[in-house]
């Protein structure tokens, strides 16, 4: 992996040593917004979603963008699962301009570009640059800025729950999306297990309320839960043993199981996940992790399984 230093790929692994062994994650340098008569209006084609189906981040615009209706309106390009000297690439080239190297796409949009280069990224391909890449306002976007187009006003982030919706993405960003990769790119023992134990403090709180609740919120699924739900897949498969986030597996305790099958059996959702992409890329990308590049057998609970979420337990049971 590397970073964009003016225009120009530069090889190297994320720098824990200013930090006293912590990982800290740089903020996405493209913010912009889709709406009606805006600088980047909602049209059917125009826009091309890159992402990795291994990446957390990523995989939740891919949700949306199915839950939505989105996908005759904008299609997708998926990296290859390992992220090696550059960065994530194109297996086989991308569609648009025939590049191997996902940076490409970031100096195409600005040829002395600075930062990190990370998926997701939603491209224009009339001003061929790029309109967002941070995931969270993907999520929004594909929420409601296509509605007059598909005609799905499914709403995600509903008004009326928007406060209680951020408060939980507040907390569950902090301590469980990146919760995972603060204790598995931790290089220092006490901050590993600093971060481990709220990581599974967290997830203690959120078994705690899906006892109470159906979905985060209550009875309505929101963007929290398929937020959470991208976080909460990989848990068992990946980063329970390559980041060490072992003090309990998501199938030991007692909703977040049947919460997990419930998400993963949501029309159109199983189709997002790839376990191949996601044990391949973490396992075989973080070679400072898992130097010998073995990726493991296992894929963790079966998710097909009866969820048994919405239904008394005698019901479940056909009794
Ligand atoms: N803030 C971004 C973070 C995305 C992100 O970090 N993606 C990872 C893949 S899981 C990536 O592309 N990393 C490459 C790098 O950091 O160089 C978002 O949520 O969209």
């Amino acid at each position: 992996m590397g970073r964009l230093i003016k225009g120009v790929w530069h090889e190297q692994w994320y720098d824990t040593s200013a930090t006293g062994g912590a990982f800290v994650r740089e903020d996405a340098g493209y913010r912009h917004r889709i709406e009606e008569g805006g600088r980047f209006a909602p049209q059917s084609g125009r826009y091309h979603l890159y992402v990795s189906l291994a990446c957390p981040w990523a995989h939740r615009t891919l949700i949306l963008r199915r839950l939505k209706g989105l996908e005759p309106h904008i299609d997708v390009t998926v990296v290859h699962p390992h992220m090696l000297d550059q960065g994530w690439v194109y297996d086989p080239v991308e569609p648009l301009y025939g590049f191997a190297c996902h940076h490409q796409l970031y100096t195409l949009a600005k040829p002395d570009y600075s930062g990190r280069v990370t998926v997701p990224v939603l491209w224009d391909k009339q001003e061929q640059t790029i309109v967002n890449n941070e995931s969270a306002e993907i999520v929004r976007i594909f929420s409601s800025a296509f509605d007059t187009l598909t005609g799905n006003t499914e709403d995600y982030y509903p008004e009326s729950l928007r406060e209680e919706i951020d408060r939980l993405n507040e907390r569950i960003y902090n301590e469980v999306n990146n919760g995972v990769y603060k204790t598995g790119f931790a290089t220092a023992q006490d901050v590993y297990e600093k971060e481990c134990r709220t990581l599974f403090a967290a997830l203690d709180w959120l078994d705690g309320l899906l006892a109470e609740r159906r979905y985060l919120t209550g009875e309505r699924i929101t963007e929290a839960d398929w937020r959470l739900f991208t976080t909460l897949v990989r848990f068992d498969p990946v980063y329970h043993g390559h980041f060490k986030c072992n003090i309990r597996r998501i199938e030991d305790y007692s909703h977040l199981p049947g919460y997990l099958r419930e998400l993963y059996q949501w029309p159109g959702v199983a189709e997002t996940v790839s376990f191949e992409h996601i044990k391949q890329h973490y396992y075989y990308s973080h070679a400072t992790i898992n130097p010998t590049r073995i990726v493991p057998l296992g894929e963790g609970q079966d998710l097909t399984l009866p969820h048994g979420r919405g239904v008394r337990p005698a019901e479940w049971l056909g009794l």
